[in-house]
């Protein structure tokens, strides 16, 4: 199963690519990258302290399309794999527990002093010091940006390599390596691969069936 923003739009959060999505208001080269951070530090950290803020508002929680993912994995205990690209904790707190953050967390700081990973909800700025190190300047989000490697490829790439069905949730497969895991999952291990999303992706054609509607409605109508 791959999720991609899509299916937190009903939970409040906005997508990247959609209109008015992130990408409109602000262009990723200058908030996504490892460039923009050492040019304009400042800039990134109030760009993820907003998103980290709305997260945590009460009304941003998780919707019916995640809950019925829950589902399925009880359904089929052990044998059910959600990779996420979304850094936001929607999955977490409905209660998946085989999920991958293929592009890191925004609820977790990494030091680049001393490489900890902590918990983080607070707001964070240049003057942040590190728990671990006690060292300020170094700590980002432990969010995966442009040019970086996603996290946990392999184990991601085996479960691919044997899949039965691959679902995609949410996602317009307009960003690599995850954009490329359906062809991977049909020509590689041979898998049923459905695609779940409001309209066509970008990587529709690799999909053997479709299903476009809302999140909240149409994965729990293919779930249950
Ligand atoms: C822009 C793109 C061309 N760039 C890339 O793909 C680059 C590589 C690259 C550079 N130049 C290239 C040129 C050609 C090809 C590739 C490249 N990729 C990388 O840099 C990656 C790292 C990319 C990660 C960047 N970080 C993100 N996010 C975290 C940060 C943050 O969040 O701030 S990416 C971010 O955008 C991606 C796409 O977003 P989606 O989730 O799909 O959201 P989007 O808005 O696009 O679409 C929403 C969809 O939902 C649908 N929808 C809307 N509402 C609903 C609804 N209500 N219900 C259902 N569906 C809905 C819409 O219809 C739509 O289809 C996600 O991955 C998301 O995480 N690293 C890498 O390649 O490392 C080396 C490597 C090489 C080989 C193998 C391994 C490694």
């Amino acid at each position: 199963m791959l999720t991609g923003a899509g299916i937190s739009k009903e939970s409040g959060l906005d997508t990247f690519r959609d209109e008015g999505g992130i990408w409109s208001r602000v262009s990723l080269e200058d908030v996504a990258t490892p460039d923009a951070f050492r040019r304009q530090p400042d800039f990134v950290h109030r760009f993820y302290n907003d998103r980290r803020r709305q997260l945590l508002t009460g009304d941003v929680r998780p919707n019916a399309a995640h809950d019925a993912l829950v589902r399925l994995e009880r359904e089929w205990p052990g044998e059910v794999l959600v990779v996420t690209q979304n850094i936001d904790d929607l999955h977490d707190r409905a209660g998946q527990q085989n999920l991958i953050h293929m592009h890191g967390e925004i609820l977790k700081a990494l030091c680049l002093h001393c490489r900890a990973v902590h918990d983080w909800r607070a707001d964070m700025d240049t003057a942040t010091a590190c728990p671990s190190c006690g060292e300020a300047g170094g700590m980002r989000p432990q969010v995966v940006w442009f040019g970086e490697m996603p996290l946990e490829l392999e184990r991601i790439f085996a479960a691919l390599d044997t899949c039965s069905h691959f679902l995609a949730v949410g996602t317009s497969g307009a960003v690599q390596p995850a954009a490329g895991f359906v062809q991977q999952a049909r020509f590689g291990a041979g898998a049923h691969c459905v695609e779940l999303n409001l309209e066509p992706s970008d990587a529709s054609s690799a999909f053997h069936d479709h299903h476009h509607g809302p999140a909240t409605e149409v994965v729990p109508a293919y779930v249950d």
